[in-house]
């Protein structure tokens, strides 16, 4: 497989290729088969937390989880790029990290793939620590870098049959084509492939070893709408086959369409985790109801929007006009938490 250089970037990895491991190691309750085109669940994935808050940083790490973080810290010369960070990420769980440039998600996630070094904090990852696990721990990692497999004079068969062959348990390449919808690419060089097919290439990539973890960063920059909307479809697909999942986005949208939970990241903490419908409050706060009314926009906020509507109803005896229920959306308040807390 792939080497690992240890404070090599892996957002530089040479020849800016996706490294991905094998499932070798595999939980018996993550198993998967696959038929000819088919992928079959013989087991459901594990289930995820509903929504907490950051885990305590004076409780241990979790063996069991597929990443457990505590008290993470990681200087550049004075600059604490991660300043006590903690996190739990459950198995078969697609966990979202959120934050503005800068924040420190990229650092947290390199050092989980055993390609940073932390200066501090407890780090397990699959249960091992990643600044010492070996290459069988390392055999069950998919990582899609932002960098991607770009200009290779190898077609997408070639790669991906290359790729495989680092791994003792490995997909069969076209029928990762399939799943990725590349099949007929499969014979076309990497460098002839658009943006949006070589992101895909890279995912094919990433999971052809059978991960049973697969960082993603940034997987859709660059994708038309109707791509990104496949490449959802075909994160749903992995997750169903129980692999972990941590995604890096700066698409709201995107994380609220995948994740089962989100973290916030800013000034290298993490602000909070939560399910994408309650971060921040938005599950319990007051929605604003909106309407025309002698030719004036109306807005009102309330914790009882049906009552209100209803109220309304009664007094325009029938259609309000130009009637708008709003809750905050992730945008609103992952902005909010984003901000200088001064
Ligand atoms: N090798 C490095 N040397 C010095 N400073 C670094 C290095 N890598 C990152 N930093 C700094 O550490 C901070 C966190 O960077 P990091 O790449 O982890 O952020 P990020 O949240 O991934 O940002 P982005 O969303 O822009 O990718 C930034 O201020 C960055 O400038």
């Amino acid at each position: 497989m792939p080497e690992w250089g240890m404070e090599g970037s892996a957002k530089g990895a040479a020849g800016g290729s996706t490294h991905a491991g094998t499932a070798a190691g595999r939980g018996a309750t993550r198993s998967v088969a696959m038929g000819r085109g088919h992928w079959a669940l013989v087991s459901s994935p594990t289930e995820v937390p509903a929504a907490s808050a950051a885990p305590r940083p004076d409780s241990p790490v979790d063996p069991d989880a597929a990443i457990s973080v505590r008290r993470l810290v990681r200087h550049y010369g004075a600059f604490p790029a991660v300043d006590g960070l903690d996190l739990d990420i459950a198995r078969g769980e697609i966990f979202a990290l959120l934050g503005p440039n800068g924040a420190g998600k990229t650092t947290t996630v390199e050092i989980c793939e055993g390609f940073r070094k932390r200066d501090s904090g407890d780090v397990r990852v699959l249960g091992e620590d990643p600044a010492t696990a070996g290459r069988h721990w390392k055999a069950q990692l998919g990582i899609v870098l932002q960098s991607g497999a770009g200009d290779s004079q190898l077609t997408c068969r070639e790669l991906l049959r290359a790729q495989a062959s680092y791994y003792p348990d490995p997909r069969d390449p076209d029928e990762v084509l399939e799943l990725v919808g590349l099949t007929e690419k499969a014979g076309v060089r990497g460098r002839a492939l658009s943006g949006g097919q070589r992101r895909r290439l890279d995912v094919a990539l990433g999971i052809v070893g059978r991960p049973t973890l697969l960082f993603l960063d940034e997987p859709t920059t660059g994708f038309d709408p109707e791509a990104r909307r496949q490449f959802w479809s075909l994160i749903r697909s992995l997750r169903d086959l129980g692999t972990t999942m941590l995604l890096t986005t700066h698409y709201l949208d995107e994380a609220e369409a995948l994740a089962d939970r989100v973290g916030v990241i800013a000034r290298g903490r993490l602000v909070e985790v939560a399910v994408p419908s309650a971060l921040g409050g938005r599950g319990s706060a007051p929605a604003v109801v909106s309407w025309t009314e002698c030719g004036a926009r109306r807005t009102e906020a309330t914790q009882t929007p049906t009552a209100l509507v209803s109220e309304l109803a009664g007094r325009f005896g029938g259609e309000v006009p130009d009637l708008a229920v709003a809750r905050p959306t992730l945008e609103d308040v992952y902005l909010r938490m984003i901000g200088d807390p001064a």
